[in-house]
């Protein structure tokens, strides 16, 4: 399969759409549950095959990964079928391991890779090595596994991992489901009860997969509304088939470009509907936009829905710190959609957004202001003017940072705007989302002015 390059860059104008969006379509998979599918999928003993799997770049880094620490995946059709090898049975990679730009596949596989007896070396692209991996090493280290990171607790770093390791019992100090899935992943080779507390609730598809794995996931609530999860390991993971439901984080952008253009009327078939992924339907839908659900059902064990979309008049919102973990990546383009609304929003509690892809908290703002739009950070908070339906200036020229939903954020802004917006790269979509422009398209977007490279 083709890799991303940070050579080859893909520029992109964006101009306002002749029309509304009109038409069905459906997402790709969900990237969180992708990953974990192929991950436990190799943890398993048995034969797993994986319908609907996202085939983006992140994803394709973990299968990449996974083979190398033993799996067969192979694709079959539109499926993808993994023999596992089992928990403790992975083998030492003979090369290093890159994660090119995934944030989820490098966390996750660190927690697998502290808890098996070898040695291991991971990388990434220039985003991934610049972001944080303490908030998994530190914990993991007390499993009695050893790494070595840069100086900064950056990437490449080198594991050595342990074959006895120790069950942990950790309180996250950041609400990152990355973190959580991280520890229990280590705790499915460790001798005794694993036990993870989140202070806010995150997104629970590790809970979940495991649970379909066979694996007896205990979970309670406390009574400020975070989660103790309980594990006991060394765990058995049966190979069971999985069907990965549409990203509600993908729909995202479509979901707010068509709410930004009048007369539009859109159905995304097939959204994933965990409701601690959901929070953007819920702040959406209280800045007054057309959002029905339809179809509602339990698809792979996820809740699923079709999405009725259609162009609205939005109002400013005031969006809670505790709904972040439900929205966590939607935050830019929700930020574009504040920019169209009618009055001044207020996002809450974000820094978590300044250790993303790039510091996305400072990313939106250039991205917001270089189109005219009055933008501030207070403290955590970020607070945007809304200009009103179709009133944003646009004529803005963006740097994406190798992130892939600032250049989604940008071309909904550009497809809504007065002036042409100028995207520096739209290569990294290909991270979460491949044919985001085609898909689009469909739709009548009309996306195809692509300047020169260079
Ligand atoms: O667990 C996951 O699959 C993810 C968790 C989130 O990260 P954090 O755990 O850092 O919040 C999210 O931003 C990321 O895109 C996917
Ligand atoms: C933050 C993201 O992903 P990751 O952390 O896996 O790079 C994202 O997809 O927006």
């Amino acid at each position: 399969m083709q890799r991303l390059s940070e050579s080859s860059i893909r520029p992109l104008i964006v101009r306002r759409s002749p029309s509304g969006l009109r038409g069905t379509i459906n997402v790709p998979g969900d990237k969180s549950i992708s990953h974990r599918a192929l991950m436990f999928a190799a943890l398993a003993q048995g034969r797993t095959v994986i319908k609907g799997l996202l085939e983006g770049e992140d994803v394709l880094r973990t299968a990449d990964a996974m083979r190398a620490l033993g799996a067969t995946i192979s694709r079959d059709g539109s499926d993808w079928v993994v023999e596992g090898r089992g928990v403790g049975q992975l083998r030492e990679p003979d090369d290093v391991l890159d994660m090119g730009n995934s944030g989820t596949g490098a966390r996750l596989l660190s927690g697998i890779l502290s808890s098996h007896p070898f040695n291991s070396v991971m990388t990434g692209d220039a985003s991934l090595r610049s972001r944080p991996m303490r908030r998994v090493t530190a914990p993991l280290a007390e499993n009695g596994a050893c790494f070595v990171t840069r100086r900064d607790e950056r990437l490449p770093m080198a594991i050595v991992g342990t074959g006895a390791a120790k069950p942990l019992n950790y309180r996250l100090p950041v609400a990152s489901a990355q973190v959580k899935s991280a520890i229990l992943l280590a705790g499915l080779n460790a001798d005794g009860e694993t036990r993870v507390e989140e202070p806010v609730a995150t997104r629970d598809h590790t809970e979940n997969m495991l649970r379909h794995f066979g694996v007896p996931v205990r979970v309670e609530t406390t009574t400020d509304g975070g989660r103790v999860i309980f594990l006991q390991g060394p765990a058995h993971l049966t190979a069971r088939d999985v069907i990965v439901p549409g990203d509600p984080s993908s729909a995202a952008f479509p979901i707010v470009a068509a709410l930004l253009l009048p007369q539009s009327d859109i159905v995304i078939r097939g959204i994933g509907l965990n409701p601690l992924r959901t929070g953007l339907l819920t702040t959406l839908r209280d800045m007054g936009g057309d959002l029905r659900l339809e179809n509602e059902r339990i698809e792979g064990g996820e809740p699923v829905g079709d999405l009725h979309v259609r162009g609205s008049d939005l109002r400013c919102v005031d969006v809670p710190a505790d709904r972040a973990p439900s929205m966590i990546d939607e935050y830019p383009v929700l930020a574009v959609a504040c920019s169209f609304a009618n009055g001044t929003s207020r996002l809450r509690g974000l820094a978590e957004l300044r250790v993303k892809e790039s510091d996305r908290l400072a990313a939106t703002v250039a991205l917001l202001e270089a189109s005219g739009v009055v933008v501030r950070v207070e403290g955590d908070d970020m607070l945007i003017d809304g200009l009103g339906a179709g009133q944003v200036p646009g004529g803005g020229k963006v740097a994406t940072r190798m992130d892939h939903r600032l250049a989604m954020s940008a071309i909904v802004l550009g497809l809504a705007a007065g002036q042409p917006v100028d995207v520096d790269d739209t290569a990294f979509i290909d991270t979460s989302f491949p044919d985001f422009i085609g898909l689009m398209n469909k739709l009548g977007a009309n996306l195809g002015g692509t300047a020169d490279a260079s």
